[in-house]
């Protein structure tokens, strides 16, 4: 397992790209600035470009032990209280996963879903699994901006079938989302 203690500015980077992704995506500037803002980014570029690695070395995504995974394509979860079978926990959207009318995107739910749902799936030495299927229910409009509640837990294992369900629910306590995963165990060899 890669050390998040050892690669902490490297976490700090990922942030930094989460909190420039909302704020790009909040934005709508004078057009000298957006050309800063854009030469900025290409100097960032240009600055990593010479270090990237193979996916075996890669450390986005792959640092378990942080909030987000120092990945910055899915929404992270604060997690309160977790085990091998559950997970409870707090998320907010940033303006990067705003759909229309201060709802979240659609697609950013399931996002969100496989990455919490899968790693549940792969937790408890239960080892790698794919996911087969992820069943969406959208009850409500999920706000961005708003701390929601998140709980996700092991349903039920059938032989390699590893059931994994979630719930996301508002300020008020209303439920805006149910999910359930399908995770199935992959085979020696299966990529
Ligand atoms: C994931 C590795 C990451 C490693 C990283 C490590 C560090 C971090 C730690 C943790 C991170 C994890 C966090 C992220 C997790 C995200 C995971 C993904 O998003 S994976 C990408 C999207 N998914 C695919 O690309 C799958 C593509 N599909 C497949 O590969 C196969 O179809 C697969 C493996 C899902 C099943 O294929 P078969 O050949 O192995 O097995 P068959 O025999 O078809 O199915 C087994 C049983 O499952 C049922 N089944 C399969 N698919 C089903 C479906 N869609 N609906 C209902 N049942 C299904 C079948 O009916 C069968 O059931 P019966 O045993 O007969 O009872």
């Amino acid at each position: 397992m890669k050390s998040a203690a050892e690669h902490r500015e490297f976490v700090d980077l990922v942030e930094a790209l989460r909190a420039a992704q909302d704020t790009i995506t909040g934005a709508s500037p004078p057009e000298d600035v957006a050309r800063k803002a854009r030469e900025g980014l290409e100097e960032v570029t240009r600055l990593l470009a010479p270090f990237t690695v193979s996916e075996a070395e890669q450390l986005a995504g792959y640092l378990i032990t942080e909030p987000g995974h120092a990945q910055a394509l899915a929404p992270v979860l604060h997690v309160d209280e977790s085990s091998t079978e559950h997970v409870r926990g707090r998320l907010v959207l940033g303006r990067y996963y705003l759909g229309g009318n201060g709802a979240a995107h659609g697609g950013s739910i399931p996002l969100f879903f496989d990455d919490v749902l899968g790693r549940l799936a792969n937790d408890g030495g239960r080892g790698t699994s794919r996911t087969a299927y992820l069943h969406v229910n959208y009850r409500k409009i999920t706000p961005v901006g708003q701390e929601l509640r998140v709980e996700a837990h092991v349903d039920r294992v059938e032989g390699r079938k590893r059931f994994v369900v979630g719930t996301i629910h508002d300020p008020e306590g209303d439920l805006t989302v149910d999910a359930e995963g399908l995770f199935v165990a992959l085979r020696p060899g299966q990529p």
